[in-house]
C-alpha cells in the first residue's frame, strides 16, 4: 500500500495572502484526514511564508495519522522537529530563498554531516526521509548515511510526463530497485499529481508514500478536497 500524505502548505499561502485565519488550516488539516489521506506534510521555510513555525506545533495534537515535516535541518528547524517528534522528518537541502524545492542531497558530499542529523533525529525516534534525485550513486550514497528512507524528487518524471515522455520513468525504476536492495524505504514528491500518480505508482515497486501539495490543492479547486483524495486513494490503492 502506498499512503498518502497531503502537503498543506498552499492552505496556509492562501491564509497568509489577508492575515486572518481563512482558511483556517486546522480544520484543513483534520477534514483531509476524515477524506482519507493517511498523512500530513508541511514544509516549513526559514521566511514563514506558508506553513509558520508555530503551525507546525499547532498542528502535534490535530495529525492522528503520520505527521511528515520536511526541511532543510538549519538550528531553527532541527530545534522544532525534536520538540514536536512528529512521526517523520524529510531532510531537503533547500537555500533559504528557494522558491520551492529544486534538488536533491548530495549525499556523497554530505555525508558526514547527515550521518550526524538522521543519528539525532534516530535517537529521538523519528523516522527519517531524504530528498534525492535519480542517481544510482545518490542512493548508495543514502544507504550509508543510516536513513530508514529516501524521497525521490519528482520534478523531471512529471515535467516529462506531462509531454508523454514515459521513458522519464526509468531512473525512478532503476533507483526504486536499487533502494530495495539497499533496504531503504521509498518515499516520492514534487509535482505528482491525479494525471501522473498512478502510471508513477505502477512503475515503482514498494512506493510506501508520497507526499502532494501544489497539484492536489490546485485540483480541489473544481472538484474540492473530498473528491480529489478519494481520486488519489483509488489510484494509489
Ligand atoms: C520537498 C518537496 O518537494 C516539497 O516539500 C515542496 O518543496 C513543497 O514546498 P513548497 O510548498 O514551498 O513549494
Ligand atoms: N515532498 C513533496 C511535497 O510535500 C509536495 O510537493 P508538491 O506536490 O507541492 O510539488
Amino acid at each position: 500500500m502506498t499512503k498518502l500524505s497531503v502537503n498543506i502548505n498552499k492552505i496556509a499561502t492562501l491564509r497568509n495572502a489577508r492575515g486572518g485565519n481563512m482558511p483556517n488550516l486546522l480544520k484543513v488539516a483534520e477534514d483531509v484526514q476524515k477524506f482519507g489521506a493517511q498523512g500530513i506534510t508541511i514544509h516549513p521555510r526559514p521566511d514563514e511564508r506558508h506553513i509558520r513555525y508555530k503551525d507546525a506545533y499547532d498542528l502535534k495534537p490535530i495529525v492522528k495519522t503520520e505527521y511528515n515535516i520536511e526541511g532543510n535541518p538549519i538550528d531553527s528547524f532541527m530545534k522544532m522537529v525534536l520538540e514536536i517528534k512528529p512521526e517523520q522528518v524529510t531532510l531537503v537541502p533547500d537555500a533559504v530563498d528557494a522558491i520551492t524545492s529544486n534538488a536533491g542531497w548530495d549525499t556523497l558530499k554530505n555525508k558526514d554531516f547527515l550521518i550526524e542529523i538522521i543519528s539525532e533525529l534516530k535517537r529521538n525516534e523519528i523516522r527519517t526521509s531524504i530528498f534525492v534525485d535519480p542517481v544510482k550513486k545518490m542512493i548508495e550514497g543514502a544507504a550509508k548515511t543510516g536513513t530508514d528512507r529516501i524521497e525521490l524528487y519528482t520534478e523531471e518524471f512529471a515535467k516529462q510526463y506531462a509531454l508523454s515522455n514515459k521513458e522519464a520513468i526509468k531512473p525512478y525504476t532503476d533507483c526504486a530497485i536499487l533502494a530495495n536492495e539497499l533496504n531503504l524505504g521509498i518515499n516520492a514528491g514534487h509535482d505528482l499529481s491525479l494525471e501522473n500518480i498512478k502510471f508513477f505508482k505502477e512503475n515503482i515497486p514498494n512506493l510506501l508514500e508520497v507526499s502532494i501539495g501544489h497539484a492536489l490543492i490546485c485540483e480541489a479547486l473544481y472538484d474540492g478536497l473530498e473528491v480529489v483524495i478519494s481520486g488519489y486513494l483509488e489510484k494509489l490503492g
